[in-house]
């Protein structure tokens, strides 16, 4: 087993952090990394330094050439080679043990990820290609293996052939693509079986057992299947397939439930069978590269957090759009629609993260109260501050695009919205009086997703004849594109080149793909590695789910009881009129809308 020093060359999971701690100042202290133990599974160098800075909060320590290294004051007692060789080593223990390796450098351990579902949409687009993106990193475990698991009828061959269709490296030519797909693809088995079938668990279970070959399990479920048989699975997989001697873990998709009811009553279902730490509730927004980045943004770089309150900022407004409708998914979005299916998980989400105090640390419960306490401190959100469409047929250039009730899925004179807009409002010291505006919708002109932070105007503006009199065309705006084109831009006003004075609106532009070459994971990789590795920040706990629903729940039931006729928008176009109105009710511009973006 090769040594950790000697593992240094070897491929990072998550690489591409590490690069940015290079040395910057003469207080190095450096250490030879040879006390530690031999290499525990799966586990390479840069991934430790990864796991360690992540874990210790230091990023002034990072590992270099063989090498502890430490920024940071060595008059501090926590950066003395004594301090840093305890540290590192405790920290490394720990992190090995939880992806299943033993610290003594023996491979005790495994991992079984059984996806429930196999046979689907989600399975088949998202979270097989994105366990082979972890596997050609080298993040998955030595020991793994992985279950496909659904009723239809399959062979290992077939679900491989199924698999293979769909698995890509990211960047095309990436070396021995083909090979690390042909050793994915063994590691991939399948088991047909009914959702609610302890019997068939247990077979499934008999077959983990052979793979997992004495190994201590862990065992990871993801429920890739409609949320009416959730429960039966959980039953089930926890019943006759857990673990016995290591962790059992449950990812679920969403929707969790449709309204505070049945989103406790899944919880409540849920909790027969798991612990809460044992639920994954995903939200794969979390996973997205620049939601993550947003706490970067704002708490280690000191212009923004001064900035990031009433005081300064006049709205915040969330968008999400796509350019397709619900072709295929017709069935299950017809019981949802645009609000629960966008805007009370994805959006929020976002919301909670923007808006959130500082939390204590970045460890996962730390993070998770803070954003609890912002959905907590909501104001109900008010049916006068929505407005509800739904697209419908077009004719453009010869082609015909069909309406959201023409799918067959759809009942006739379905007024399920495809489009939303909101207004939402957070009750604190921090943010009274801010328009939170939210904007989704299917079947719109473009695919986009970003935060639009428009900051208020600058008082006795000296600029004001060299600007025009539109006061709201000269404030700053920071835009964070979190697709496509993944960019944070912020506009300014600049002195246009020349001998006179007038100023234009120009960007200080951020644009990811210019600035980094390595291209950004899919957000399902990132959530499938937290949860294997037991890192929780990323999911939703229950009390934040309650209030989400909370919020969004009597306001659902308000338009269904009202029957709400929402405002037809043409398919491909920029949705209804009225969000302009809303806008226009609290003083707020869509950002998104205007010639220059
Ligand atoms: N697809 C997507 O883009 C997204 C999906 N999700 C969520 O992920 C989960 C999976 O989505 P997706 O793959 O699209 O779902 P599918 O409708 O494709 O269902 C997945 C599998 O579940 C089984 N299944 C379907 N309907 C039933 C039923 N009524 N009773 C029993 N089994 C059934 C089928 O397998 P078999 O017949 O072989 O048993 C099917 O292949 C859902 O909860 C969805 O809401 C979330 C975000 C995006
Ligand atoms: O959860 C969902 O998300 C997708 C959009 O995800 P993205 O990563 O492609 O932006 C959306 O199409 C779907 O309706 C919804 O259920």
């Amino acid at each position: 087993m090769a040594s950790l020093s000697s593992s240094v060359t070897s491929r990072s999971c998550r690489s591409g952090y590490p690069a940015s701690f290079s040395p910057v100042n003469s207080n190095r202290l450096s250490r030879s990394l040879s006390f530690l133990p031999a290499s525990p599974q799966g586990l390479n160098f840069n991934e430790l330094c990864v796991r360690f800075q992540r874990k210790s909060g230091r990023a002034s320590v990072f590992m270099q050439d063989g090498a502890i290294v430490s920024n940071s004051n060595p008059t501090d007692g926590k950066s003395s080679l004594k301090g840093l060789k305890e540290e590192v080593l405790s920290v490394i223990s720990e992190e090995a043990a939880k992806v299943g390796a033993g610290s003594d450098g023996q491979s005790q351990s495994t991992v079984s990820i059984t996806v429930v579902g196999a046979s689907g949409d989600l399975a088949k687009k998202k979270i097989f290609p994105a366990l082979f993106a972890l596997y050609y990193e080298g993040c998955l475990p030595e020991h793994f293996t992985i279950y496909g698991y659904s009723r239809s009828k399959m062979t290992d061959a077939e679900l491989r052939n199924m698999v293979s269709k769909t698995l890509t490296c990211r960047i095309d030519k990436r070396v021995n693509c083909g090979e690390k797909m042909e050793e994915f693809l063994k590691r991939c088995f399948y088991h047909s079986g009914q959702y609610d079938s302890q019997e068939h668990f247990a077979v499934l279970d008999k077959k983990l057992k052979e793979h997992e070959a004495g190994r201590i399990s862990n065992r990871l479920f993801y429920l890739s299947i409609p949320p009416n048989i959730f429960v039966d699975a959980v039953k089930c997989a926890s019943s006759s397939a857990s673990s016995a001697n290591g962790w059992t873990r449950v990812i679920v998709e969403k929707p969790f439930g449709r309204d505070s009811e049945s989103s406790a009553a899944l919880t409540k279902s849920f909790k027969q069978y798991l612990e809460e730490d044992q639920i994954f509730r995903i939200d794969h927004y979390l996973g997205k590269e620049l939601v993550e980045n947003l706490s970067v943004l704002r708490f280690s770089n000191l212009i923004f957090e001064p900035l990031w309150s009433r005081q300064y900022i006049r709205n915040v407004q969330l968008i999400f759009s796509e350019d397709f409708g619900t072709e295929g998914r017709g069935g299950y979005f017809d019981n949802y629609g645009i609000i629960r299916d966008i805007m009370q998980n994805h959006l929020l989400q976002i919301l909670a993260l923007f808006a959130m105090e500082t939390p204590v640390s970045l460890d996962a419960e730390d993070i998770r109260n803070e954003k609890v306490k912002v959905l907590r401190s909501m104001r109900p959100i008010q049916v006068d501050d929505v407005v509800v469409g739904q697209y419908k047929s077009q004719t453009k250039g010869g082609v015909t695009y069909p309406g959201y009730t023409d799918d067959k899925t759809v009942p006739k004179g379905s007024l399920t919205p495809t489009f939303a807009a909101a207004a939402l409002f957070i009750d604190n010291a921090r943010w009274d009086g801010v328009p939170f505006l939210m904007k989704a919708g299917k079947a719109l002109h473009t695919r986009r997703a970003e935060i639009r932070v428009q900051f208020r105007h600058v008082p006795g503006n000296l600029y004001n004849r060299s600007t025009g009199c539109d006061l709201d065309k000269t404030t700053n705006e920071l835009v964070i594109r979190v697709q496509p084109d993944e960019a944070i831009y912020l506009k300014i006003n600049n002195k246009v080149p020349g001998l006179g004075m007038r100023l234009d609106r120009s960007n200080l532009n951020l644009l990811y793909s210019a600035r980094y070459s390595k291209e950004i994971p899919d957000a399902y990789e990132r959530l499938l590695l937290d949860a294997i590795e037991g890192e929780r920040r990323l999911f939703i706990r229950s009390d934040e789910l309650d209030a989400a629903w909370s919020l969004f729940t009597p306001l659902l039931k308000e338009l269904e009881e009202k029957k709400r006729i929402p405002e037809y928008y043409p398919y491909g176009s920029r949705g209804p009129v009225g969000a302009h109105y809303l806008a226009a009710k609290h003083n707020v511009r869509w950002g998104d809308v205007s010639l220059e973006q």
